[in-house]
């Protein structure tokens, strides 16, 4: 796991979250979730160009019980309130639920916390998917392509919904937090 200061390059950060690949090893997602005590967030690269995607995804979307999935294109013009929509995306926040995004096109950075509460930040390129667990505190920003086009995936009827930090009082937070402190070994100085 690498933490980053908020201002620095971001280019190297794709390889530091937990990489699965392995559609098998997504048949147990607690095991890879609390693997090392890490921060929960899975990462998968699917070739949207690539026949055989299709297929890994059905499979990703089978196990995850992600029956619900739409589109989200982001950028100058191709959304109502543009601004204010990054505005919001790049307050932290966190949801009740998973964040299961897909990249189409284009490209932006998802930052997480770590467990010291520090920022990791995730480059979101063409072909990568990425699971944030529900009560994880993150945020959202395109990069200087300016545009992204995202699948947005969910269980059953979406909720997108954000709470913004601070939660502490939040039930996903709290389940959030108790599952990091479980599983970990180190102490949390954050919490
Ligand atoms: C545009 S998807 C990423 C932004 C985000 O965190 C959210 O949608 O909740
Ligand atoms: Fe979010
Ligand atoms: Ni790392």
């Amino acid at each position: 796991m690498v933490s980053i200061k908020e201002k620095e390059a971001p280019q190297i950060i794709n390889r530091c979250i937990q990489k699965i690949d392995k559609i098998s090893s997504y048949a147990q997602p607690d095991i890879q979730r609390i693997n090392e005590g890490k921060i929960g967030v899975l990462y998968w690269h699917l070739d949207p160009k690539k026949p055989e995607s299709k297929e890994e995804l059905k499979k990703i979307r089978e196990a995850g019980g992600y029956s619900y999935m739409d589109f989200l294109e982001l950028g100058p013009g191709k959304v109502e309130n543009y601004e204010e929509k990054l505005k919001n995306f790049y307050r932290e926040h966190m949801h009740a639920d998973e964040e299961i995004r897909y990249c189409l096109e284009g490209g932006g950075y998802f930052d997480v916390r770590d467990k010291g509460d520090s920022w990791i930040r995730i480059r979101i390129k063409e072909g990568d998917m990425i699971v944030l667990p529900a009560g994880i505190y993150h945020r959202f920003t395109l990069d200087t392509s300016n545009y992204v086009k995202l699948m947005r995936l969910f269980i059953g009827e979406p909720v997108w919904a954000a709470y913004n930090r601070p939660q502490d009082d939040h039930p996903a937070r709290k389940g959030y937090v108790n599952n990091l402190m479980k599983h970990s070994e180190v102490s949390l100085g954050a919490y």
